[in-house]
């Protein structure tokens, strides 16, 4: 893919720009490593007050930015706006809560015939950093404000659809007062990530993405042995059991499918409903579903635009095509949105059987599968035979099928009465296809940590102090 911003509202191309060579890369490898021999030795509240330096200027330029992403990805402006608003929160949860995670943790010295003892978490180098579009600046920032924060420096190679999204953050960090070449982005395609990861000086890496984006990264950092966090697919789970608010539980699963115009990872994307109340539940949630106003992302009312890209469009296209094909019954949606751009209507479809490629697959778009059920442990069953377990859903007043679902489900999150959503404050990440490791919070932050055993013993003066003392007495 050509690193451009094309607009997915229009089809237009933009703006386009020629890929760093192997040359710049290792010049800007070499910049890194020179910024990180001063930067580990800055304070953890210098590095708090970059950050926070750092959300004060999105704040000042959160209008401009937001309209960026619009343009590049086709997100609403309002979702945009909002994904500002959490980027600066992030960056102030770890302004805040960082220098007290990074202070070194006592261990009990006595038990190990120490002096003294304790953990400190040390920054590991160099940290590359692929992301995607969907969310082009949160999922950059949940990496680089804990990477920053511990000490570390970064090197982003951000999708290749939203480059002056990429751009732009280099320069806030810049603008914000971190040393030079702190954070840099690598205007680079996808085949240019081997060589960096391979390189020497780069310690780690940490990717938010596909299942096989995730495969080649986990195996070329195998190769050279350097730890990874991976953050891949999720078709996250979304069950209602009769003895919800079916009213608020179909206004969430709106909100929780078509987020983001259907791209998000967490978005819940399979539906298991209980027989009791399959019917009623259906009639709200494609009432919902139909009065979304899709059309130009820029427009302050708009609450689904565009796919992302033409391809990705084409890929829904044929999910709902073949589950079509073999069967499903289109209750709302189904279609693309006439005219230029990459529109596609929020779409439900049922009577989805496991013959259907969406059934075990991710449907990066706004549609909706749903499956009637007889049971908790039924839905259970069908939605952990999926291959990813990122998130998971569950709307139900009953105690019993609360601690059920939490004790069961194979995911990384389980929210009950809500819809799956990070928070700096709460970890974030999978478990099988959809990855391994932990964003956010303290976890988020000692990934990218060399979690250092210290253990200290008497000095021999002391101890030799000790021998004259008791010789002389
Ligand atoms: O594709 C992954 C989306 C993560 C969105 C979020 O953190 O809210």
């Amino acid at each position: 893919m050509a690193i451009a911003t094309i607009n997915p509202a229009t089809g237009e191309t933009l703006k386009t720009y020629e890929p760093l060579t192997d040359d710049a890369v290792d010049e800007r490898i070499g910049r890194a490593v020179e910024a990180f021999r001063a930067y580990r030795l800055t304070s953890p509240q210098e590095r708090a007050g970059w950050l926070r330096a750092a959300a004060d200027v999105l704040d000042a330029d959160a209008d401009a930015v937001a309209e960026l992403m619009v343009t590049e990805m086709g997100k609403t402006l309002a979702s945009a706006k909002a994904e500002v608003g959490k980027c600066a929160k992030g960056l102030r949860y770890y302004a805040e809560h960082g220098p007290a995670m990074l202070e070194p943790r006592p261990a009990d010295a006595g038990a190990v015939g120490a002096e003294d003892a304790y953990v400190v978490h040390q920054p590991i180098g160099v940290v590359l950093a692929v992301m995607p579009w969907n969310f082009p600046l949160w999922q950059a920032m949940r990496f680089a404000a804990p990477a920053l924060m511990a000490g570390n420096v970064g090197l982003l190679k951000h999708a290749s659809n939203v480059p002056q999204t990429a751009l732009y953050i280099e320069e806030l960090f810049r603008k914000a007062g971190f040393p030079a070449d702190v954070f840099q982005t690598l205007l680079v395609g996808s085949s240019a990530v081997e060589r960096v990861l391979r390189d020497d000086r780069v310690a780690a890496a940490t990717l938010t993405g596909s299942a096989p984006a995730g495969q080649s990264v986990a195996s070329i950092a195998g190769d050279v042995l350097k730890k990874t966090v991976l953050e891949l697919g999720g078709s996250d789970p979304y069950i209602v059991m009769p003895s919800a608010d079916l009213d608020r539980a179909a206004e969430v699963a709106v909100t929780a499918r078509c987020q983001n115009n259907g791209q998000s990872c967490i978005a819940a994307k399979r539906f298991f409903v209980h027989r009791d109340v399959a019917e009623e539940f259906t009639r709200l949630f494609a009432e919902k579903l139909s009065a979304l106003v899709v059309g130009d992302p820029m427009a302050e009312d708009t609450q689904v635009g565009p796919l992302a890209t033409e391809s990705g469009r084409e890929d829904v296209e044929k999910y709902v095509a073949d589950a079509v094909g073999k069967g499903a019954t289109v209750v709302t949606g189904g279609e693309r949105v006439d005219g230029p751009g990459w529109f596609y209507r929020p779409t439900l479809l049922t009577g989805v059987t496991p013959e259907m490629d969406l059934y075990a697959e991710e449907v990066f778009g706004p549609v909706a599968a749903l499956w009637t059920v007889d049971s908790l442990e039924e839905a259970v069953e069908i939605a952990n035979s999926h291959p990813y377990g990122l998130g998971s859903n569950l709307w139900s007043e009953d105690e019993q099928e609360r601690s059920t679902f939490i004790r069961d489900v194979q995911a990384g999150m389980a929210f009950v009465n809500g819809m799956v959503t990070s928070y700096p404050e709460l970890p974030f990440g999978g478990v099988k296809q959809s990855g391994y490791g932990r964003e956010l919070t303290e976890l988020g932050m000692y990934e990218f940590t060399n979690a250092k055993t210290v253990w200290i013993g008497p000095r021999s003066s002391q101890q030799a102090e000790g021998t004259t003392a008791s010789a002389s007495e």
